[in-house]
């Protein structure tokens, strides 16, 4: 199957006064053709920072090893005026908190104008004559353009943020908690429309991030489990929500409230403690401290053991002890 991004032993950290924070650390994976993965894990685990790195490496992030390839292209080291090039067209993405960018006083059109003005788009007739054909495909109401986004509720302003992100049919799009701030009903239409634009070919492939496990129910054809800036698990998506390996995937699944498949706390109710700081983290499994089966092996980072169709779990207690 043709890798759409493949990336590998990535490490993406923050320079601070202190040192680094080792945000993304030796991250390996890749995306099919076509294909949604879905990254989840629990809020500072390095997510966003692994979605921004494939955009934008803007101080303090520094990219210090590994790759991102694109197309077969490593995007990690292009130049800012190459990654431009390619931005919105090859890549693109629906930053977390992007509904906050609209302005009141703004009409949707200026908004747009001026945000894809930045990406050197000139927003010409041609151009908003799509964005009004991508408006009807996500139930909008094209006469949208023309009002100000105080006059939008939430699941609109996202959708005209879709529209936006995706004009140019990129082959990777990063969406990041695009349905956070949304209710169950929006949540489901935006993961709808998602997957409508995969199916269209409009976006040939998805890195849907979130930190509600649940909602990759809806979207995602494999899962990736991310825990403080590595990978803890990745397989297909029915695997992971009901035979997961890794113990931290299994209490992420655990802490899913039976009635109602959404998960509402971002801390876990079924394992003590929390994720430790990234700031200067030594060797060793970044879990053992939360892990009910932790050992001395832990002190060394943990192998990644491969099952079937593509399954991988990085445990050292995974498959030992009938565990
Ligand atoms: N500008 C920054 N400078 C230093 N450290 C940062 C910076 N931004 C993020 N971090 C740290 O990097 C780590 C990963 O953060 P990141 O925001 O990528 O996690 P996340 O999984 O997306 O969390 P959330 O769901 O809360 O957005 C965290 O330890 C965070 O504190």
């Amino acid at each position: 199957m043709n890798k759409v991004l493949d990336v590998k032993n990535l490490k993406v950290y923050y320079k601070t006064l202190k040192g680094y924070v080792k945000a993304i650390d030796d991250v390996t994976f890749h995306i099919n053709q076509g294909e949604i993965l879905g990254i989840a894990g629990e809020s500072g685990c390095g997510k966003s920072t692994l979605g921004n790195s494939l955009i934008l490496l803007k101080p303090p992030m520094n990219y210090i090893s590994g790759e991102a390839n694109l197309n077969g292209i490593n995007i990690m080291n292009l130049s800012k005026k190459e990654m431009k090039n390619i931005r919105f067209k090859n890549i693109s993405i629906i930053p977390q908190y992007a509904m906050d960018a609209f302005s009141p006083t703004k009409r949707i059109k200026t908004f747009i104008s001026d945000l894809v003005r930045e990406h050197g788009i000139i927003p010409n007739e041609e151009f908003f004559k799509k964005v009004k054909e991508r408006m009807k495909l996500v139930n909008l109401d094209p006469d949208v353009i023309d009002r100000y986004s105080v006059e939008l509720s939430g699941g609109m302003k996202q959708r005209v943020i879709m529209v936006i992100s995706t004009l140019l049919d990129p082959d990777l799009l990063i969406a990041d908690e695009v349905t956070s701030a949304l209710d169950v009903s929006s949540q489901r239409f935006v993961c709808n429309m998602l997957v409508k634009f995969r199916d269209m070919n409009i976006v040939k492939s998805m890195i849907f991030i979130t930190h509600d496990v649940a909602v990759l129910n809806q979207i995602a054809d494999r899962i990736m489990i991310m825990y403080a800036g590595r990978i803890a698990e990745i397989g297909k998506t029915e695997t992971i929500l009901n035979n997961p390996k890794h113990p931290y995937t299994k209490a992420l699944i655990k802490a899913i409230p039976k009635s109602d498949i959404r998960i509402k706390e971002k801390k876990l109710s079924s394992i003590k403690g929390t994720p430790p700081n990234l700031l200067n983290i030594e060797e060793g499994c970044r879990f053992r401290f939360r892990c009910p089966l932790a050992n001395e092996k832990c002190l060394k980072n943990p192998p990644i053991k491969t099952y079937e169709d593509g399954h991988q779990v990085a445990c050292w207690n995974v498959g030992e002890n009938n565990e």
